[in-house]
């Protein structure tokens, strides 16, 4: 690689993974947290985005210009909601910089727009950005392939912290899509999301939900193979949250030199 990511703008900088990605951002070499974003009117804004990471302060304050921001930036790494994803979409486009996007819970018509920007820009965006993820999402397609589906039925439980606003994660979603693929079905005509009250019996082929919340579990994930006779779990556990930010960096670098497209983990990873 010949160039190479320098100036890294941190969108939603005081959330759980902006503090992360400081904190990430700031101990590599050659990289430099170049701004940092909180939304109109956040109580954070003008505070030090280091001293908010616990890494001390670098000289960076929250601020909620993006535009501003983007100028001179190499790339911006994003984690918070799907309508600041949206607008950032297209500011990221306009700055012609790289856009990683780790926003979970966006709806189809959201990641249409975003899919629209990626026409101007390199955008990565992904349910997770671990390898660990991303590598159980391959191993679930080819389960899946290899399973019938009128014997096998498939589950994805998740759990994750008190605090996360979206359901089924985007991992869940991601894990669920890998399946669907396997099997050439749509995920959508046949995923099963919620069960309350007389649901009737299991419909073979469906791919269900289940969502766990509680305590500051970081992410954890299974997808459940069942037959009468015999089931097979495939999980992953997140650790720490520096496993989604170094994986949000490696996917910076990687889009530096590529054309304007809609990529994901997998193309970044090389697994597909
Ligand atoms: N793909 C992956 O690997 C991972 C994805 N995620 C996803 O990342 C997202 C963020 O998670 P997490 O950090 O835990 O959540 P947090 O709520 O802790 O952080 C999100 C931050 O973004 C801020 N924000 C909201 N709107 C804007 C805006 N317009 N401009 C700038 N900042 C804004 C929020 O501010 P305020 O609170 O004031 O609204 C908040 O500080 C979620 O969708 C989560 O699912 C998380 C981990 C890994
Ligand atoms: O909100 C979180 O915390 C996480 N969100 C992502 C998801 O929705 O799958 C990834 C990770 O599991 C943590």
């Amino acid at each position: 690689m010949s160039e190479d990511i320098k100036m890294v703008v941190i969108a939603g900088a005081g959330g759980r993974m902006g503090r992360a990605l400081v904190k990430t951002i700031h101990a590599t070499p050659g990289m430099k947290v170049h701004a940092a974003l909180e939304r109109p009117g956040s109580p954070l804004l003008g505070q030090d985005a280091g001293e908010l990471a616990g890494v001390g302060p670098i000289g960076v304050p929250l601020t909620s210009d993006p535009l501003a921001a983007f100028l001179k930036a190499d790339a911006v790494i994003d984690f918070t909601s799907p309508a600041s994803t949206v607008e950032m979409a297209a500011l990221a486009a306009q700055a012609r910089i790289v856009h990683v996007i780790g926003t979970t819970g966006c709806s189809a018509e959201d990641v249409e727009k975003i899919k629209a920007a990626s026409r101007h820009a390199r955008i990565v965006m992904s349910g997770n950005m671990s390898l660990g993820v991303n590598l159980l999402g391959v191993l679930v397609r080819r389960a899946a392939a290899a399973l019938e589906a009128a014997d096998w039925d498939i589950e994805v439980l998740e759990m994750h912290h008190n605090k996360k606003v979206d359901a089924p994660s985007g991992t869940a979603l991601l894990l669920g899509a890998e399946a669907a693929k396997g099997r050439g079905i749509d995920l959508l005509a046949n995923a099963v999301k919620v069960r309350d009250g007389h649901t009737g019996a299991r419909e073979a082929g469906s791919i269900g939900f289940a969502t766990l919340r509680g305590g500051g579990v970081i992410g954890d994930h299974s997808v459940l193979f069942s037959s009468d006779e015999e089931m097979i779990t495939l999980s992953h556990r997140a650790m720490d949250r520096a496993l989604f930010a170094k994986g949000a960096v490696t996917a910076a670098r990687w889009a530096f030199d590529k054309k304007p497209g809609f990529y994901s983990m997998l193309d970044v990873l090389g697994l597909d």
